[in-house]
């Protein structure tokens, strides 16, 4: 049992906090080693199991990420991206596989991950679920097959408490339908319509973001031609699925070499 990888979840009573550190601690297939919040939380000094409202299970919740992650090798985080940024340099220097559920990344987040990544494994998905990355791959073909009069709209819905649009899914998305057409995503981009617009710009790939409610997330990728439409559709109905993704890629980053990984690597996609 003691040989399972040790993991830490940061960020541990948010909504996909305590959905892994349940998915961690019953999956026979690592151990909860750690459980991480910011300083001043309420949980901070208290046994993750108690303050999941369970057993205690013995794991004490730290504002010390460091400390945690130097006794694991997997760090799960569904954060923030500055606490993401931060939390990547202390595993790449704890040598911990650092599998990075958050969005809304602006480039020089990114720059930093990119940086820490020369030095440890980093996998990084704006969607952990099964689904969502087969979607990927489709979007990618049916742009491919499809020209640019067949304009490419990506629809996202998710609950009222999320911070950041579009979704990380959605730009995955986009960017797949990007690659697909073998254009520049950000060249193309077009999102926010309001007021006075204009007509579409031929070539466009749109977005639009829809927030209410418990809505877990759901995404369509709309390719609108002269009388047909092609929608791919998914439907997230449990968050598990993204947990489940993360739980995969900690194990699977184990033995890696240095790199920035994403979920179709994890998936063999
Ligand atoms: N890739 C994927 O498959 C998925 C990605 N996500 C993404 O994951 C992220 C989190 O989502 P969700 O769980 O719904 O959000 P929540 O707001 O419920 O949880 C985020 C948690 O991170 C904590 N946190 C933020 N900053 C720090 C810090 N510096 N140190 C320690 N803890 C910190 C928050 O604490 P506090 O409340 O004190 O700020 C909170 O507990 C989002 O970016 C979301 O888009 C979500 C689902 C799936
Ligand atoms: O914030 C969420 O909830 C989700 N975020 C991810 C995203 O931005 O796409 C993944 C999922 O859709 C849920």
């Amino acid at each position: 049992m003691t040989d399972l990888p040790g993991v830490v979840i940061t960020g541990v009573s948010g909504r996909m906090g305590r959905m892994l550190a349940a998915m961690v601690a019953a999956s026979g297939k690592a151990r909860l080693v750690g459980a991480v919040e910011r300083a001043g939380h309420g949980w901070v000094g208290q046994d993750l199991g108690a303050a999941l409202g369970g057993a205690a299970n013995g794991v004490i919740v730290t504002d010390d990420p460091l400390e945690a992650f130097a006794t694991a090798q997997a760090v799960i985080d569904f954060t923030a991206p500055a606490a993401t940024v931060e939390f990547a340099a202390l595993a790449a220097q704890a040598r911990a596989v650092h599998v990075i559920g958050t969005t809304g990344f602006e480039p020089a987040h990114l720059a930093a991950l990119k940086a820490a990544a020369r030095h440890a494994v980093i996998v990084r998905a704006g969607n952990m679920s099964l689904g969502v990355n087969l979607l990927v791959q489709l979007t990618k073909r049916v742009a491919a097959a499809l020209d640019a009069d067949w304009d490419v709209e990506v629809v996202e819905a998710h609950h009222r408490m999320k911070v950041d649009a579009p979704s990380g899914t959605a730009l995955m998305l986009g960017q797949a339908a990007a690659e697909g057409r073998g254009v520049d995503l950000a060249q193309n981009r077009e999102a926010g319509r309001d007021g006075l617009t204009g007509a579409r710009a031929r070539g466009a790939i749109g977005f639009s973001s829809i927030r209410g409610g418990d809505i877990v997330g759901e995404h369509d990728v709309i390719f609108a031609g002269e009388g047909e439409r092609v929608i791919l559709r998914h439907v997230a109905t449990d968050r598990a699925i993204f947990a489940r993704g993360a739980l995969r890629a900690a194990l699977w980053g184990q033995g890696q070499k240095p790199g920035e990984y994403d979920m179709l690597d994890v998936l063999g996609l």
